[in-house]
């Protein structure tokens, strides 16, 4: 073994950083013997410099993180301090000055990868981040390296820990909204901006980075149609139920039958409780994966927290440090297929709706009407009457989103609507 450590920087040092912090000192030896020369905390870039970290040596904390990259001598830099700057220019001038990065930070990569990329492969620098998709579940590596001579068409499933945490309680044990969401807050599941996790843009840029692993293309965030779980009410939930199913914020990538394109989308929807996805509970995330040859993989465990997604991190800083070892670079971006990414309205999808309408002869013909010009089937419809009002629920067969969009607009305009009270898509059938 060498004895000469490869050295660490840590940025940040809060939920995440703090873990890898205390997983590097406690797990020392082991990780000395599986890289093959000690890795040494040499320096933790923090904001707040007073505050007491416990295990880590108070001279190596700096709130000069540039001055830390800078340093010359660092092996690794592990980004988890999130956001797009300064986390950006820190991690390119890490390359600059010859070390390798590991990061956490979803945001910035589906905001920047394909710069983040270029600059790791022009320095010959490695660029991992296993942690950013699906905490502490082996989902990057695998579509980036196991899956490399296969497929992949499909990828779908729970990617945001926080929102199927709100989602289970207030499905499970009836809790309100912005009471789980202080608990997923307090248990180191939210962002620090928790709008982040509820508004659907953590799942969108974990949605664009696996579109982008996935179908060797560029699928930036701003490409990835999103919906949050904000509109989601406990009436939504209760509905669900009615039918078989729960409601989940589900992440969708797909390559177009004739292979042109992909789609890349967010949104809550409706799965029947048998799905496998149903079953998902708390904080947990489950990645479905269909490859042409593997046919389909499921990927399930802890999709956030401290200690899960550390264990990413810390994953991804043995490799690179192997990596600088053996002075090599493991992969880096591959998207030589330049897809475009398909707009919404041409996904295929089904629809729950749920209506106000009066309760009166030839309303129920008048809605038809709407779905049929539409060119929507309706699959099944639920009317149930109250004092001269009635709600109607259709739930429709698979039609283009945009023929959906319309049939939803044309029903708003009938007199006879007096709302419509949702509409969520369903999927998983
Ligand atoms: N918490 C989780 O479950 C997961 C988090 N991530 C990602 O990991 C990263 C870190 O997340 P958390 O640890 O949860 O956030 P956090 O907010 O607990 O920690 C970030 C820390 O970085 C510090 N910081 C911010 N700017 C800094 C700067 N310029 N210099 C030095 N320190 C600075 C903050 O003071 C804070 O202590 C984010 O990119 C997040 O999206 C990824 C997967 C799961
Ligand atoms: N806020 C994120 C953290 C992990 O990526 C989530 O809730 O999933
Ligand atoms: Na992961």
């Amino acid at each position: 073994m060498r004895t000469r450590p490869l050295k660490v920087a840590l940025l940040g040092c809060g939920v995440v950083g703090s873990e890898v912090a205390r997983i590097m000192t406690t797990h020392a030896d082991d990780l000395a013997a599986r890289i093959g020369a000690p890795v040494e905390l040499a320096g933790v870039a923090v904001r707040r410099p007073s505050k007491v970290r416990e295990g880590i040596d108070p001279a190596l904390i700096t709130t000069d993180a540039t001055a830390l990259v800078q340093r010359g001598d660092i092996d690794v830099v592990v980004e988890v301090i999130g956001g797009i700057e300064p986390a950006r220019t820190l991690i390119t001038t890490a390359f600059e000055n010859g070390a390798s990065v590991v990061s956490a930070n979803k945001a910035l990569l589906a905001e920047d990868g394909a710069a983040l990329h270029a600059a790791a492969e022009k320095y010959g620098r490695d660029l991992y981040y296993e942690a950013a998709v699906a905490g502490a579940i082996p989902l990057v590596r695998p579509l980036r390296e196991s899956l490399a001579g296969d497929k992949v068409n499909r990828v779908l499933g729970i990617v945001n820990g926080t929102t199927n945490f709100i989602l289970d309680k207030m499905d499970t044990s009836g809790a309100g909204y912005s009471e789980a969401l202080d608990e997923a807050t307090a248990l180191g599941y939210a962002e620090a901006d928790p709008t982040a996790d509820v508004e659907g843009f953590d799942a969108a840029a974990k949605a664009a980075i696996l579109a982008g692993i996935a179908f060797h293309t560029r699928v930036k965030i701003g490409d990835v149609h999103r919906e949050g779980i904000t509109e989601v009410t406990a009436a939504d939930i209760a509905s669900a139920r009615r039918m078989g199913c729960t409601v989940k914020l589900l992440a969708i990538c797909e390559r177009a039958a004739d292979g042109a394109s992909v789609t890349a989308r967010v949104h809550p929807a409706m799965i029947p409780l048998s799905h496998p996805l149903a079953s998902v509970r708390e904080a947990y995330n489950a990645v479905f994966v269909e490859a042409e040859a593997a046919g389909q993989l499921m990927f399930y465990g802890p999709g956030a927290g401290g200690s899960p997604t550390a264990s990413a991190v810390l994953g991804d800083l043995v490799a690179v440090c192997r990596n600088k070892l053996g002075e090599a670079t493991g992969p880096g971006e591959s998207a030589y297929t330049r897809l475009p990414v398909s707009p919404m309205g041409e996904v295929v999808t089904r629809y729950h709706i749920s209506l106000d309408v009066a309760d009166k002869p030839g309303v129920l013909a008048q809605v038809a009407t709407v779905f049929a010009e539409q060119g929507v089937s309706i699959d099944t419809v639920r009317q149930q009457g109250k004092d001269g009002e009635a709600s109607l629920v259709v739930v429709t067969h698979r039609a283009p989103d945009a023929a959906l969009s319309g049939t939803v607009e044309a029903l708003r305009k009938l007199d006879t609507v007096r709302g419509v009270a949702s509409i969520m898509r369903v999927e998983g059938e």
